[in-house]
């Protein structure tokens, strides 16, 4: 049972209340009965907006199936099938040619190119480990992982291979970091005179090929001994730790114990794609975190290798640049928020009909409140410097609906008394219409755009989404090699140079959803860069650690110009490519079919039944060949909007996939079967996970925009009610 409290003329949730008034007013100067007046006049000015704006999906929705239905025997028309998407609306006309115009925005959006970590806001233990990730150690995640071919064996240090790991440290110092004579790895010492480093090697003193990368010292307080050299490559800090007394410097011939880089520049506190925040408790758990790291006094014991301790955010690192002066370097990665999108609602709040209220209005104006603590903050590490708020805005279709965004914040700033456009927002291109509009999108949020992302998979699901009625659509391992994601990947970087974000802001690229393949992602991911990026998606600190040598590597700004020279101002690729619908053009063999469905099933289950059961909005799920991926709302709407798409065109039916379904829970429910907590779905097939994933795929196209918010909503709120109930009977029987 649900309680509310009344507050404005709204409802709002008992525990969401409290934290709100209790916790995320005090500070800010914005009176409690503000926020909720506030929150009320957001509700009734932009609840029907925000409603008018789906309803100009569904009906767009609608208008592109009848196409497709009416078209798809003569032939796919590009001509035919532009001008009907021009008369819809889908294609707006592009706007003049602008530059963004937005002020107050920290370097690491502007100026600094590097990795950008996603987290799970709602689980304290990553999100602090993110914020903290600003910083990494390259000889563990290069020891740890699978980075140089294999992974460690044994608990203890194997000294074979940390010398691997040393030799491909320093072997990538000389390619980035160059010194004028021989090598890093016949470094003996380092002396330090102003800006002059002096890097001996043995009897031989040399300097850095570029004396400007050297950026200053930090001596440990204690010895008055060398502790680190930094080092700056293209923007990026490179600490080189000194520590004989440990046993990788005792074997070093100049003492170096670790080589700590600059990782993710930037994270994403998600309370979107990899959180399962269903109501006021889950919602009031997302907006707590959020306030401890604007806070800065977020803490969680951590349980680890047998010992407790108590993680916190780190400060900032004192060291002596080259001039002398004291100075900074930030120890927290610049934090952003992903509020949800448009379209869920939340019964955390209900409005004065008792309907629940739009949940990305509630965010907009939380979010920000809450983000007041940093602003306001005097002394300790804050998160931005420049006096702005970033906030990442999901899974918006087309200029009206970032218009709408951009309105909001700017009611949400009168609201809480902050100056105009302090809000930054992040714009996900990540679905369809947003991606053939970018210019447009980018034009309506032109005063406060502090980044452009291409969300790949959220956008593959919308592909097929969108173009349901037009056929069967080629597998998903297919998808990645089609002309509309090409496309796709290059307008994206080409029209936000053509609109001035080059130093203004950032160009992003999407998620590495294999954590586990950081071999393959030290070989692949160096193409985000070379693509343009100044950021790219990483899941994970270690991954954030390894991408970091990429933008070593690459000089992003450099890369721009090349690009925005290459292609001449005008995007690579056309809008008719970029709408080109990936079709399956060949028959399939019943094996290949077999496989995707599996395949598709198997992520599916894995990942609906710790999100309705536990909670879960992210997960490492093994898939058909045991390769952990990692699976969101975004994965698993990907997936089942390909098996939707299939049954619909008959390329399979309903009892082949409910076959592979109870198969594969059955495969799911073994791979989790280590874990006390689980509830295993098999064999009687009747849980709300297994029906959730049930739901997903044999809904013939019902959830918008194949979206799997509602059905994983939904599931976990009965899943909640049912536990609770459980927990009241036991309490009565208790006495
Ligand atoms: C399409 C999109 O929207 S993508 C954006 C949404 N996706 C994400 O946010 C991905 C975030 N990543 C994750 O949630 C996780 O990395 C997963 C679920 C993929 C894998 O999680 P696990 O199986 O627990 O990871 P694994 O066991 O390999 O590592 C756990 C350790 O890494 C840390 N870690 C893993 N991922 C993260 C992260 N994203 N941020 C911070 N720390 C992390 C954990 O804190 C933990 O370290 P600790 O014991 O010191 O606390
Ligand atoms: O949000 C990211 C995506 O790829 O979707
Ligand atoms: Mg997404």
């Amino acid at each position: 049972m649900v309680t509310y409290v009344e507050r404005s003329g709204l409802q709002v949730e008992e525990h969401l209340a409290r934290f709100i008034e209790e916790e995320a007013v005090p500070g800010t100067g914005v009176p409690s009965e503000a926020v909720w007046e506030g929150l009320a006049a957001i509700v009734s000015e932009f609840g029907p907006r925000n409603k008018a704006a789906l309803e100009t999906r569904a009906r767009i929705h609608q208008q592109i199936d009848s196409w497709h239905l009416n078209n798809r025997d003569g032939g796919h028309n590009p001509l035919a099938y532009r001008a009907f998407l021009e008369e819809i609306g889908y294609l707006v006309p592009e706007p003049e040619p602008f530059s963004i115009d937005v002020d107050n925005v920290d370097p690491e959006f502007t100026s600094i190119a590097g990795p950008q970590l996603v987290v799970p806001i709602t689980n304290a233990r990553y999100a602090l480990n993110a914020a903290n990730a600003r910083w990494g150690s390259l000889y563990d995640a290069l020891y740890g992982t699978d980075a140089l071919g294999s992974l460690p064996e044994g608990a203890g240090y194997d000294a074979a291979r940390g010398a691997q790991v040393i030799d491909w440290a320093k072997a990538h110092l000389d390619k980035v970091v160059p010194l004028g004579a021989g090598t890093w790895s016949e470094l003996t010492g380092v002396t330090f005179d102003g800006p002059n480093l002096g890097l001996l090697l043995g009897e031989a003193v040399t300097a850095l090929a570029d004396p400007g990368g050297f950026a200053g010292t930090v001596i440990n307080p204690d010895t008055g001994a060398l502790a680190e050299v930094l080092l700056r490559v293209n923007g990026l800090h490179i600490r080189i730790v000194f520590d004989p007394t440990t046993e990788v410097g005792a074997a070093d011939p100049a003492g170096i114990s670790d080589i700590i880089v600059e990782a993710a520049v930037s994270t994403i506190m998600d309370m979107e794609d990899s959180v399962a925040c269903v109501d006021g408790p889950d919602k009031a758990l997302a907006y707590r975190n959020w306030l401890g790291l604007m806070k800065g006094d977020l803490t969680e014991e951590v349980r680890k290798g047998g010992k407790t301790f108590t993680r916190a955010l780190n400060p900032d690192i004192p060291y002596t640049a080259t001039d002398g002066s004291p100075r900074v370097l930030k120890g927290r990665s610049l934090m952003l928020v992903r509020n949800v999108g448009h379209l869920m609602t939340t019964p955390a709040v209900l409005d004065p009909e008792g309907k629940e209220i739009g949940e990305g209005l509630m965010d907009a104006l939380l979010s920000t409140l809450i983000a007041m603590h940093d602003l306001s903050r005097e002394g300790g590490p804050v998160n931005g410097t420049e006096g702005s708020v970033y906030v990442v805005k999901p899974k918006m279709h087309g200029p009206d609906e970032v218009a709408l965004t951009d309105d909001l914040f700017s009611r949400v700033e009168e609201l809480l008394g902050l100056p105009r456009y302090t809000v930054k927002i992040g714009i996900m291109d990540e679905e369809r219409r947003t991606s053939a509009n970018l210019a447009a999108c980018i034009h309506a949020a032109r005063h406060r755009v502090c980044f452009i992302n291409t969300g790949f998979l959220d956008r593959t699901g919308d592909e097929t989404s969108t173009s349901m009625e037009a056929g069967p659509m080629v597998p998903k391992a297919e998808m990645k090699s089609a002309l509309w994601l090409k496309t796709y990947e290059d307008r994206n970087v080409d029209i936000g140079l053509a609109c001035g974000l080059k130093g203004r802001a950032q160009i992003g690229k999407g998620m590495w959803a294999m954590p586990d393949l950081m071999a393959d992602m030290l070989a692949q991911k160096i193409a985000h860069p070379l693509a343009g990026a100044n950021c790219a998606w990483v899941p994970s600190p270690t991954a954030a650690v390894l991408h970091a040598t990429h933008y070593h590597i690459v000089n992003v700004a450099d890369r721009q110009d090349e690009i925005a020279q290459e292609s001449g101002g005008a995007p690579r690729g056309s809008l008719d490519d970029l709408l080109t619908i990936p079709l399956l053009e060949r028959d399939l063999s019943a094996e290949e079919i077999a496989a995707e469905v599996d395949n598709c099933c198997q992520g599916i289950l894995g990942y609906v039944v710790r999100w309705v059961n536990h909670g879960v909005g992210c997960s490492k799920v093994p898939d058909i060949n045991d390769v952990g991926l990692m699976e969101d709302r975004a994965t698993c709407r990907i997936s089942s909007q390909a098996l939707v798409n299939w049954l619909h065109h008959r390329i399979v039916d309903e009892a082949q996939v409910m076959k592979a379904m109870r198969r594969m829970a059955e495969k799911v429910d073994a791979q989790n079967a280590g874990d006390p907590e689980y509830r295993p779905m098999a064999p009687e097939f009747g849980s709300h996970a297994f029906q959730a994933a049930c739901d997903l795929v044999f809904n013939d196209g019902n959830w918008p925009s194949g979206y799997t918010e509602p059905t994983l909503h939904y599931r976990r709120l009965q899943v909640k009610a049912k536990e609770a109930r459980r927990a009241a009977e036991a309490a009565v029987r208790k006495g």
